[in-house]
């Protein structure tokens, strides 16, 4: 028996992408693209949609006169791609849309033409989101509406505070690092932090106030581990 993993290959690199500030632009602003532009606004992007105002649906007309998104009333044009770092496509012109991806390839742009899987750097997937906690379900173009509802599946097993309880733990990791600021206490901060998330129940994670918070940390230097009982 080999002791490191067995490499499956075949799937896609799955990553948190940081978007936030970067400029991502939207061909199209039809019902696809709606759900796109969700996305990249969850993630802090700046968006641009080029589309014509007559192809527009009600929640991308939404957007755009909210100012959630910068909009050009007209059809896509080469020079809409500068300054972009990603390029998302959905439009009802498999011409046009190929014709962007050729664009963005010759400008090495990552882009995703929806619909075409051979053109595309990423495809989406079905996302959970409660707060700080998002979970991507991909079938790797094999069953998009079968991710959907696997997403739905693994989201009715989890714990409604989950969100919140990932959220504490936060700000509990940020005053740790006030306390313990140097970076040759890591591992100690590591087995301490992986201590607390094992040995408290999500509810006290929930419950855990910023008081709370202090008076767990003054066990840091010790190394202990007290419960939420003890704490307060
Ligand atoms: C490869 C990929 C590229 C990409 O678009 O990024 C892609 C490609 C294609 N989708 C098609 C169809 C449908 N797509 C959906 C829905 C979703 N599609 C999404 C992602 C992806 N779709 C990427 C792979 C993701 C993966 O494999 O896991 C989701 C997860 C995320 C999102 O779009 O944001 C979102 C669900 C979100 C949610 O509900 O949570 C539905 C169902 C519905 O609309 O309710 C249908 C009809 C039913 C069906 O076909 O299953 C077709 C046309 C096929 C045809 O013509 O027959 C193609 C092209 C092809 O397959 O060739
Ligand atoms: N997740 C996926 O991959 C899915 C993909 N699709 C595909 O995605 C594409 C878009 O679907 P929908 O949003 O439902 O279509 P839609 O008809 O609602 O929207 C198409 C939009 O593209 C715009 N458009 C057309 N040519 C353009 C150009 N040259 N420049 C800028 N905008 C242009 C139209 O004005 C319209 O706003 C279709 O090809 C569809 O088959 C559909 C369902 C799921």
């Amino acid at each position: 028996m080999a002791k490191y993993p067995e490499i499956q290959g075949g799937g896609s690199l799955i990553l948190a992408w940081q978007a936030r500030g970067k400029h991502i632009l939207m061909v199209g602003g039809g019902e696809v693209a709606a759900g796109r532009i969700v996305h990249a606004l969850n993630a802090d992007a700046n968006v641009t949609v080029v589309c014509p105002r007559s192809g527009l649906n009600d929640e991308v007309s939404f957007r755009i006169s909210r100012n959630q998104v910068t909009y050009i009333d007209r059809t896509f044009e080469p020079r809409d791609l500068d300054g972009a770092d990603m390029v998302l496509c959905a439009i009802d012109d498999p011409a046009a849309s190929t014709r962007v991806w050729q664009l963005c390839k010759e400008r090495r742009i990552p882009a995703n033409i929806a619909d075409v899987p051979s053109e595309c750097d990423f495809y989406f997937g079905s996302v959970h989101r409660d707060g700080p906690l998002q979970i991507m379900v991909s079938t790797n173009g094999n069953g998009p509406k079968l991710a959907s509802l696997v997403r739905k599946k693994i989201a009715e097993t989890l714990p409604s505070n989950m969100g919140a309880a990932i959220q504490n733990v936060g700000v509990l990791r940020k005053k740790l690092r006030e306390v313990a600021p140097h970076a040759e206490e890591g591992p100690k901060r590591m087995k301490w932090m992986s201590g607390v998330c094992e040995s408290w129940s999500l509810e006290d994670l929930v419950q855990m106030s910023e008081q709370d918070m202090d008076g767990l940390l003054t066990h840091y230097k010790a190394g202990d581990i007290p419960t939420l009982e003890q704490v307060r």
